[in-house]
């Protein structure tokens, strides 16, 4: 078992292992004795863990209610908070009681949007059951819903008091979503450490825990560096501005992690075609993919997609904050103005 302190304005930990999770209970439980919890998760989840995470805790002293809501992005909404609110103040959840978000980065995401709004703001913990969730959105405060116009428009900063990432929690996971999280996971590779990206050019599943720890604590320093996203944090956006523009105009078929693979194959190519970085960046993205299983193209005519990536949060006034590639283990968001990014990306070879 592995503790990675995430030390941003409210600090906390992140405790990394396989069967970890009877020894963060304990901790937990003495943690917050005379509180209560409201566990939130999607109805898959809940069928899976659900009451046995009820279990754990009220075993060890802590009264739990439980919400549980139909999973997916078009259930990522203010709807869904709101009806999670509700339930919350049915059940006299106070300021003093938390709440634990259970689940993939979906739950994560509403149950801290919650959190964060609910009388001003209530306590949270994170038990990510995804790899997706585990090495990414569990840790790092960003909360948000989706409303029409796109992706994580609605939302805030909300940092958890703790975060159980037990591997454990993917001996259910399909492949499917598995590879959403290796996405993510060859994102953490490709922005600041070569030596991990060569890692999961290799066996991803057996080299699963230090992978999944490695993550986490690039995330966790990053996040230390720049906890609002004005600037060192928006580098963990690399594959997101098309990766978003992707699952929004699959109308989500294309869950996160894939998207944000084929939008990292997009920038990468868009980069060597424009001589920011040599050509043997793309094709070694490009490899890791495939010898993961992930698609790195999507067909889609390039101007649809950039139409929605302006809607993007990253866009202010006439420029946007795209995160380009230097080289495996190096990128940087900069500044472009909106022409110079479509003419930019126009140049990239990775779609129809
Ligand atoms: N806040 C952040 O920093 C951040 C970072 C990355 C991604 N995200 C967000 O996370 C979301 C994607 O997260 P996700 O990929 O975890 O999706 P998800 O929460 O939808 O989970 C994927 C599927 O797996 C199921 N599932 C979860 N755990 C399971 C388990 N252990 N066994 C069997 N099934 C299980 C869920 O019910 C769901 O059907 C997106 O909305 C994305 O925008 C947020
Ligand atoms: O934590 C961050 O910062 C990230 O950018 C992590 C991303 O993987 C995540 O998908 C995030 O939600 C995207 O950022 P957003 O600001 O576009 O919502
Ligand atoms: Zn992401």
């Amino acid at each position: 078992m592995e503790i990675i302190p995430v030390k941003t304005g409210r600090a906390y930990e992140v405790t990394v292992g396989h069967g970890c999770a009877d020894a963060f209970y304990d901790q937990l439980a003495a943690r917050h004795r005379g509180k209560r919890a409201a566990i939130v998760t999607d109805e898959t989840v809940d069928g899976l863990y659900g009451e046995a995470v009820r279990r754990a805790l009220e075993g060890r002293g802590i009264p739990c209610c439980k919400f549980a809501f139909p999973g997916g992005e078009p259930h990522k909404r203010m709807e869904t908070a709101l009806e999670i609110c509700e339930f919350l103040h049915r059940e006299g959840i106070t300021r003093s009681d938390f709440l634990v978000a259970l689940g993939g980065g979906i739950p994560g995401d509403v149950t801290g949007f919650c959190a964060a709004v609910y009388l001003r703001g209530v306590e949270y913990v994170q038990i990510p059951t995804t790899l997706l969730a585990q090495i990414d959105s569990s840790v790092g405060g960003k909360t948000a819903v989706n409303i029409d116009g796109g992706k994580n428009l609605v939302g805030c900063f909300w940092q958890p008091s703790a975060v159980l990432c037990d591997t454990a929690f993917f001996d259910t996971l399909p492949e499917e979503t598995f590879a959403d999280g290796v996405g993510e996971a060859i994102k953490y590779g490709a922005i600041r450490d070569a030596q991990l990206f060569e890692q999961m050019r290799g066996d991803f599943r057996r080299n699963l825990l230090p992978i999944v720890a490695r993550c986490i604590a690039i995330k966790a320093a990053v996040v230390e560096a720049d906890e609002r996203d004005t600037g060192e944090r928006m580098v963990l956006n690399f594959g997101h501005t098309l990766g978003h523009a992707i699952e929004k105009h699959s109308g989500f078929a294309v869950t996160h992690g894939k998207a944000v693979a084929i939008g990292m194959q997009m920038m990468a190519d868009a980069c060597a075609q424009n001589g920011l970085c040599a050509p043997e960046v793309p094709a070694a993205i490009r490899d890791c993919l495939e010898r993961n299983g992930l698609a790195w193209r999507y067909d889609a005519p390039l101007e649809g997609l950039l139409a929605i990536a302006a809607g993007d949060k990253k866009r202010d006034g006439t420029s946007i904050s795209p995160v380009l590639i230097r080289a495996i283990g190096r990128c940087e968001p900069v500044s472009m103005e909106w022409g110079a990014f479509a003419q930019f990306m126009a140049a990239g070879g990775s779609r129809a």
